[in-house]
């Protein structure tokens, strides 16, 4: 069973800026307080994530006990928010410009236990307009029930190019700003 998802026949598929990095290339958080990718967030997901082929991006992060829905499996809001993490990368590796998601849609193919590491590709599929149209899949790596070769949850998402003011209306509520290590100060 797969969603429904059609991209719209104007889309746009971005070129690679010159300045691009190769696949492997590490990306750092987009800031410290982030649920998904922070280094100071105890009870987020510290996912790590690289740059992939092409318009792609990857992302890694083990399945700790506290994310658990089902007894000894991973809980569905979990892996959407993993998810929305990485199609985000994938925007900002691709356009180095803040995204908020619209839209995201997520397919549950198979049962993923605690203690699995999962690996994510997400992709810019193209634009239309601010419109940003991604996909991503997960694998099992390492841990129970690892098979690189089977795809147990998939995702689209329309993400929304916004500028820095955006962000300005949060401030007030912030726990913490991000600072300059974080790409979030590009
Ligand atoms: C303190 C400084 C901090 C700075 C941080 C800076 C940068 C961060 C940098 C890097 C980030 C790196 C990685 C990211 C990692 C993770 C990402 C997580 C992202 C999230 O977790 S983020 C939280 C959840 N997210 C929201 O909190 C959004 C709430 N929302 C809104 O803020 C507005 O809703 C907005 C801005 C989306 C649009 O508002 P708007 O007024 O700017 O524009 P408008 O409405 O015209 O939409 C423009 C075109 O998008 C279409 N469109 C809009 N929404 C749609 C939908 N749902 N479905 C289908 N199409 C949609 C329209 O139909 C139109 O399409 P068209 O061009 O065809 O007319």
């Amino acid at each position: 069973m797969s969603s429904l998802w059609t991209l719209p026949d104007d889309l746009v598929v971005p070129d690679l800026r010159e300045d691009h990095p190769g696949p492997g290339a590490p990306i750092p958080q987009h800031w410290s307080k982030c649920l998904g990718c922070g280094d100071d967030q105890p009870t987020g997901l510290a996912m790590e994530c690289t740059v992939g082929e092409g318009l792609s991006v990857r992302g890694r992060f083990e399945v700790a006990t506290r994310f658990q829905g089902g007894p000894g499996f991973i809980h569905g809001g979990i892996l959407m928010t993993a998810f929305d993490e990485i199609q985000g990368f994938a925007c900002n590796a691709v356009f180095r410009k803040p995204v908020v998601t619209g839209h995201m849609g997520t397919d549950f193919k198979r049962p993923i236990p605690l203690g699995a590491v999962l690996e994510f590709t997400a992709r810019v599929d193209g634009t239309v307009r601010r419109k940003v149209y991604t996909s991503a899949d997960v694998r099992i790596v390492d841990g129970p029930f690892a098979d690189p070769d089977v795809i147990v949850g998939s995702s689209h998402g329309l993400f929304v190019l916004v500028g820095h003011e955006h962000f300005e209306k949060g401030k007030d509520f912030a726990d913490g700003l991000p600072g300059s290590e974080d790409i979030s100060s590009i």
